[in-house]
C-alpha cells in the first residue's frame, strides 16, 4: 500500500475519457506552450514557485486525495480473440497505455488489441520511432541502392556472370527520396494498422503523473492498469564532439517548452506579476515569443557537416572523405553506402580492433572483406575527443587521443564526419521522478520481465519497459519482442523473453549475422560451468546456390555442447546472413539441439544448406540420444 499526495486539475483533463484526437499535425503538437499545472509539473517546477494565483488561472486546484495501489498482480484477464480495441476495466480509462509509439510500442499494442485489452498508445513526435523514420527502415533502403551500385561497378563480378553493364551511376536525389518514401510508406502502415485495430492514437510527449496514471500533451490524463513505457533512443554524441544538425523534434519540443517556462517564471519573479504569463501564453504574441525562442533552438538543416545518423539517412550529400567515429552496426553499414557511392571513408575506433562487438573470427573476416578491398581506411585503438565542423572553407577537424594514455595522437581533416559511437536512451520529461526510479547510465532499470525497479530496488506496480529505453538489446525486433512479452505477462501468462535466442544483423554486402553467444563468452560461460564448448564451420565456397551467384565468400560458424547438443551460438558472414540465421534463433529459441536438428532436410540448392552442413559437420557425442534414432509413427 501507498500514499501520495495529488495534483487534480480541471477543465481539460477528464480522468474519465481520453481526451478527443487533436488535429493539430504531430510535428506540431508537441512544440506548443505548456499552459497547464501538469505540464510545468512535468518541468520540475513547484506549485509553490508558481502561487495559486497562477494555478487558478492554469485551471487547476489542489485536493488530498489518496491513491491505492496494489502491489498484487491484476486479475488475470482471459484472452479475446476480439481484432478491436476492448473495454477498459471500470476503474480505468484503458486496460493499457503505452508511452512512444516506435516498433517495441506499435509490436505490443497490436498484441494487446489481439489479446482484448483495450489499448492507447501515445506519441510525442512521429509513429514509427527511430526504426521506421531514422532507423532500420531507411537505412536499409539505402543499403540497397549500395548493393546494387556495388554489384554494377564490380567489373569482374560482372565478367564472371557473363554480364556487360555500361557504367553504373545514381542520383543523389533519387537514392534520398527512395529512403525517404518508404519511410513515409512504412509509417503510414504502421499507423493504419493500429488504427483499424482500434488502438487510441494520443499525441503529445507523455509523462507518467503517478502510478497508472499519464499526461499527454498539454493537459490530458489518463488512467491505466497497466503501463509500458516504450520512448527509445537518441543517437549518443560524446563530450567534446561538436553536431551542426538539427536537434531532434522531440527533444527540441522539450527544450523550448523549458526554456519558454523558465523565462516567464523568472519574468514573474523579478517583477511580481502575472503579465509575461497573460500576454505571452494568452495572447497573440505567443506565436512571436515561440517562433523566437524556436529559432534559437533549431538550427538551419543546411550545410552540415558533423552529423549523426539521424541526419545522414537524409543523404543531403556525398562528401568525398568522410570520417566515421565507431565501428559498430551503424559505422559498419554507413561505410558500405559511402563506399558504393564514391565516398572515402576513415573509421576512428576506440577499441583495438574494427567491430569490437562481433565474435572475433567473423571481425577478421569482415576486415578482409568488408574494409580492406574497399576505399576505406581505419584508426583503431583512438579517441575523436574533438571535432569541429567545417566552417568558413575550413574542413572538419578531428583530434585523436590514444584510448589508454589519453595522449594526442594525430588530428584528422576531412570533409563530413558521422558519429555513430552508440545510443542514449531518451527519458527526458517522461516523469519517472514521480514514481522513484532512477535511470542506470541513463537506461530504466529492469528485471528480466520488463518490470520497472525503482530507486529501492522494488518493482513499479503495473509498469514495464521494453525497448531501447532499457538498454537490453537495441534491435526493433528486440523491442518489438519485449513489447509482446509484457502483454503476454498482463494477460495472465507467464512468460520470460529468452535475448539469447533473438537474432542481429548487419546489413552489409555481404551481411553479418548472429544469434547467442560469441565465442568468447561461449568460453567464458564454459569455464565457469564446467563444460567443453566446440566449434563447427562451414564455407558458402562450398554451397551450390552461393557459387550460382557468384558469391562464395562466406563463414558460417557453430558455437556448441558436445555433450548435450546444444547450441550456444551462430555466426554467418555472406550472402543472405540476416535471412539465413533463423533456422539457428528459432532452434535456441524452441530448445532444439544439434542431434534432432541435422536431420531436417533442406531444399537444394539453396543457401540454407550452408546452415545444413554446419549442424551436419557438429560432433555431439554418440550416446546423446536423438529422435531420429527413435521410431517414427507414419
Ligand atoms: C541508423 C539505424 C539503423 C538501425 N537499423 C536497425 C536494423 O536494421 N534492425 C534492427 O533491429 N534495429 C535497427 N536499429 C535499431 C532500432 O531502430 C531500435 O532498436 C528501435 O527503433 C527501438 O525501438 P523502440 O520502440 O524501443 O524505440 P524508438 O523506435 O526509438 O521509438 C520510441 C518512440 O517514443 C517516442 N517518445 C519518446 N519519449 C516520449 C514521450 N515522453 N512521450 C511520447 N512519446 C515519446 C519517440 O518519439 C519515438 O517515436 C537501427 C537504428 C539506427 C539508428
Ligand atoms: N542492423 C542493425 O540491426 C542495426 C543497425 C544500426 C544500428 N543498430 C543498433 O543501434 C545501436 C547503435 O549503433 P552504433 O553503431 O552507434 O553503436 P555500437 O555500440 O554498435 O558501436 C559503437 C562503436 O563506437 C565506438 N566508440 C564509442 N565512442 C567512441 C569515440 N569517442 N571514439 C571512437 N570510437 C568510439 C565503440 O567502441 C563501438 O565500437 C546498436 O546498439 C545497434 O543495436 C542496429
Amino acid at each position: 500500500m501507498q500514499s501520495s499526495l495529488s495534483l487534480s486539475f480541471s477543465p481539460g483533463s477528464s480522468s474519465a475519457a481520453p481526451a478527443p484526437r487533436s488535429r493539430v499535425p504531430p510535428d506540431f503538437l508537441h512544440i506548443a506552450a505548456p499552459q497547464t499545472l501538469a505540464s510545468l509539473r512535468f518541468y520540475g517546477i513547484r506549485r509553490e514557485v508558481l502561487g495559486f494565483s497562477s494555478l487558478r488561472r492554469f485551471g487547476c486546484h489542489f485536493s488530498r486525495r489518496v491513491h491505492v495501489v496494489s502491489h498484487e498482480r491484476p486479475p488475470r484477464r482471459l484472452s479475446a480473440s476480439a481484432s478491436d480495441n476492448g473495454s477498459a476495466s471500470k476503474s480505468f480509462d484503458y486496460d493499457l497505455v503505452i508511452i512512444g509509439a516506435g516498433v517495441g510500442g506499435h509490436g505490443a499494442a497490436l498484441h494487446a488489441v489481439e489479446k482484448g485489452l483495450k489499448t492507447a498508445i501515445i506519441e510525442g513526435d512521429v509513429v514509427g520511432g527511430t526504426c521506421v523514420n531514422r532507423g532500420c527502415v531507411p537505412s536499409k533502403a539505402l543499403l540497397a541502392v549500395s548493393g546494387r551500385m556495388r554489384e554494377l561497378q564490380n567489373d569482374h563480378h560482372l565478367k564472371a556472370l557473363g554480364l556487360q553493364v555500361d557504367a553504373a551511376g545514381y542520383d543523389r536525389k533519387g537514392v534520398a527520396d527512395h529512403a525517404n518514401n518508404l519511410a513515409t510508406k512504412i509509417r503510414n502502415n504502421l499507423t493504419n494498422s493500429m488504427k483499424s485495430l482500434g488502438v487510441d492514437i494520443l499525441t503529445g510527449v507523455g509523462t507518467i503523473l503517478g502510478p497508472q496514471k499519464v499526461k499527454y500533451g498539454k493537459d490530458n490524463v489518463v488512467t491505466a492498469r497497466d503501463i509500458i513505457v516504450a520512448t527509445g533512443s537518441v543517437p549518443f554524441v560524446p563530450k567534446g564532439i561538436q553536431v551542426d544538425g538539427k536537434l531532434s523534434a522531440l527533444k527540441a519540443s522539450i527544450l523550448i517548452h523549458k526554456i519558454e517556462v523558465s523565462i516567464i517564471l523568472l519574468l514573474e519573479t523579478i517583477i511580481h506579476r502575472d503579465y509575461f504569463t497573460k500576454y505571452l501564453f494568452f495572447s497573440p504574441l505567443n506565436g512571436f515569443f515561440h517562433y523566437f525562442i524556436t529559432c534559437l533552438c533549431l538550427e538551419k538543416p543546411t550545410g552540415k557537416t558533423v552529423i549523426t545518423s539521424d541526419h545522414a539517412l537524409k543523404l543531403e550529400f556525398i562528401p568525398d572523405w568522410i570520417a566515421i567515429v565507431g565501428s559498430g552496426y551503424i559505422g559498419l553499414e554507413f561505410s558500405d553506402v559511402y563506399t558504393a557511392l564514391g565516398s572515402e571513408v576513415t573509421f576512428v575506433e576506440a577499441l583495438d580492433q574494427l567491430m569490437p562487438g562481433f565474435d572475433p573470427e567473423i571481425s577478421k573476416l569482415a576486415q578482409r572483406v568488408l574494409i580492406n578491398p574497399r576505399n576505406i581506411d581505419y584508426h583503431t585503438g583512438v579517441f575523436a575527443s574533438k571535432i569541429t565542423p567545417a566552417k568558413d572553407g575550413k574542413p572538419v577537424t578531428i583530434e585523436l587521443i590514444d584510448a589508454k594514455t589519453k595522449e594526442p595522437k594525430d588530428t584528422l581533416e576531412v570533409d563530413a564526419a558521422l558519429i555513430a559511437t552508440g545510443r542514449a536512451p531518451f527519458t527526458q520529461g517522461l516523469g519517472l521522478e514521480n514514481i522513484n526510479v532512477v535511470t542506470q547510465h541513463g537506461f530504466i532499470p529492469v528485471d528480466e520481465c520488463m518490470r520497472v525497479v525503482d530507486a529501492n530496488g522494488n518493482l513499479v506496480p503495473h509498469l514495464y519497459c521494453i525497448g531501447d529505453a532499457n538498454g537490453k538489446m537495441m534491435l526493433a525486433h528486440a523491442a518489438s519482442a519485449q513489447g509482446i512479452s509484457v502483454v503476454e505477462q498482463v494477460t495472465g501468462n507467464d512468460h520470460v523473453l529468452n535475448h539469447l535466442s533473438i537474432p542481429a544483423a548487419c546489413f552489409t554486402h555481404p551481411e553479418i549475422s548472429m544469434v547467442g553467444l560469441t565465442e568468447p563468452q561461449a568460453r567464458e560461460k564454459a569455464q565457469k560451468e564446467g563444460f567443453e564448448v566446440r566449434i563447427a564451420k562451414t564455407s558458402f565456397k562450398a554451397n551450390t546456390k552461393a557459387l550460382a551467384e557468384n558469391e562464395g565468400e562466406g563463414l558460417a560458424k557453430l558455437i556448441y555442447r558436445p555433450d548435450n547438443g546444444e547450441i550456444l551460438g551462430v555466426h554467418i558472414l555472406g550472402l543472405h546472413a540476416a535471412d539465413l540465421i533463423h533456422e539457428a534463433s528459432n532452434a535456441i529459441a524452441l530448445g532444439t539441439r544439434i542431434q534432432d536438428i541435422k536431420y531436417a532436410v533442406h531444399a537444394h540448392p539453396t543457401l540454407s544448406e550452408v546452415i545444413d552442413e554446419l549442424f551436419k559437420s557438429a560432433k555431439v557425442h554418440s550416446e546423446v540420444s536423438s529422435p531420429a534414432s527413435e521410431p517414427v509413427a507414419v
